[in-house]
C-alpha cells in the first residue's frame, strides 16, 4: 500500500530554503528553460520569469528568436539563446544544473529535433522537468525516457496521452502503476495536484483554486519548480516545496482577485516565499 501524504503549510514548516551569507548567484542553480516557439512565446516568458522570481541564481531561456525583444523587456534578468542553434544549446546544457523543456515548445519537426537533442546531451545528474508540448511529443513519438532525474508535469489530457489512461480512469492505483513503469516522478496537475514517486509515496497538495484555471498557470509552475529544486537539499523536497508554493501563492491572490493571472502570481512569489522562510 503506497502512503498518501497531505502537503499543507504546517507539513512544510521549517523546510523552506534560506539564502546563506557566504553564497553567490552560482549557489542557487543555473536554470535552462527550453520553451516558447513563435506562437507560444508567452509560455517561455512565464516559465523563465517564474524561475527568476522564485530565486534561481542564473536563468537562461532557449527560445525562438522572435521572442527575444519581448523577453528582454519583461524580465531583464533572463539570458537568451536561440533554441534552434545546437551549438549554443549544447554549451548551455553543459553549464545548466536544472533543465525545463516543453512549455509552448509546439509540435513541429524542429521542436522534436530540439527535444531529441536535449535528451541525448543532458548530463544524467541534472534534473529535467518535462512539460506541455514535450510531453505530447514523447507520447506521439513513443520516446522512452531513460533520464534518471526526469520529472513530468502533465495536466489530465497530457497524462492521458502519455499514460494511455483516460481522464475518467485516472485514479491512484492506475496512475501509480504507470508511474512505476515510467520510473519517473509525475506531478499530475488538477485541483489538489498530486505528486507520484515511482514505487514510493504519493503527495496531495492541500492548496490551489479555480482562479488558476487560466492559460499559463502550468508554465509558471515549471519555473517555480526549477528554482525550488535548485535551492533545496533534495530533489523530492524541492518538488514538494515548488508545487505547494505555486498553489499557495495563487490562494493568496484568489482571496481578493477573481482570476489568478500567471504574471501576477510570479510577482507575488518573492514576498510570500520570504514569509514562509
Ligand atoms: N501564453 C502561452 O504561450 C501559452 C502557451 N501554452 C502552451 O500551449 C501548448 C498547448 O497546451 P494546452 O494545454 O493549451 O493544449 P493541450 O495539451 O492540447 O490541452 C488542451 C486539450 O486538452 C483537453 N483537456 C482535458 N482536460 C484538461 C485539463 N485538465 N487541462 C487542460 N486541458 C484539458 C482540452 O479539452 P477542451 O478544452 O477542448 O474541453 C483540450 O482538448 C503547451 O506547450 C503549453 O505550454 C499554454 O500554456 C497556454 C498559454
Ligand atoms: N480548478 C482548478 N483548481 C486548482 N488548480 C487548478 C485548477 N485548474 C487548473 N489548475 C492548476 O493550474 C495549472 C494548469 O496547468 P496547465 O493546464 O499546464 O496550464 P498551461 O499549460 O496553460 O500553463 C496547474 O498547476 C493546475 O493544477
Ligand atoms: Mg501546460
Amino acid at each position: 500500500m503506497i502512503q498518501l501524504i497531505n502537503v499543507d503549510k504546517n507539513y512544510l514548516n521549517g523546510k523552506w530554503p534560506k539564502r546563506q551569507n557566504n553564497s553567490y548567484k552560482g549557489s542557487y542553480g543555473h536554470i535552462l528553460v527550453i520553451a516558447g516557439n513563435s506562437q507560444y512565446g508567452g509560455a517561455g516568458i512565464l516559465a523563465s520569469s517564474a524561475a527568476v522570481y522564485s530565486g534561481g541564481g542564473l536563468v537562461t531561456l532557449a527560445t525562438d528568436p522572435s521572442n527575444f525583444t519581448a523577453v528582454h523587456s519583461t524580465t531583464a534578468e533572463v539570458m537568451l539563446i536561440n533554441f534552434m542553434d545546437f551549438s549554443e544549446l549544447g554549451n548551455a546544457l553543459k553549464t545548466a544544473t536544472i533543465v525545463v523543456i516543453g512549455p509552448g515548445l509546439g509540435l513541429a519537426a524542429e521542436s522534436l529535433r530540439i527535444l531529441r537533442y536535449v535528451l541525448e546531451k543532458i548530463n544524467p545528474v541534472v534534473p529535467l522537468i518535462i512539460d506541455g508540448s514535450a510531453i505530447d511529443l514523447i507520447a506521439d513519438n513513443q520516446i522512452k525516457i531513460t533520464h534518471p532525474k526526469a520529472i513530468f508535469t502533465p495536466h489530465q489530457m497530457e497524462w492521458q496521452r502519455l499514460s494511455g489512461i483516460k481522464i475518467s480512469n485516472q485514479l491512484p492505483v492506475a496512475n501509480q502503476a504507470m508511474v512505476d513503469q515510467l520510473d519517473s516522478i509525475v506531478i499530475l496537475k488538477h485541483f489538489q495536484t498530486e505528486i507520484y514517486h515511482p514505487h514510493g509515496e504519493r503527495q496531495k497538495i492541500i492548496a490551489g483554486n479555480p482562479g488558476m484555471a487560466t492559460g499559463g498557470s502550468g508554465d509558471v509552475l515549471t519555473g517555480i519548480l526549477a528554482a525550488l529544486i535548485a535551492q533545496s537539499d533534495s530533489l523530492s523536497l524541492g518538488i514538494t516545496l515548488g508545487t505547494f508554493l505555486h498553489s499557495f501563492v495563487a490562494d493568496q491572490i484568489y482571496e481578493t482577485e477573481s482570476v489568478v493571472l500567471p504574471h501576477r502570481l510570479i510577482q507575488q512569489v518573492p514576498k510570500i516565499l520570504k514569509d514562509l522562510q
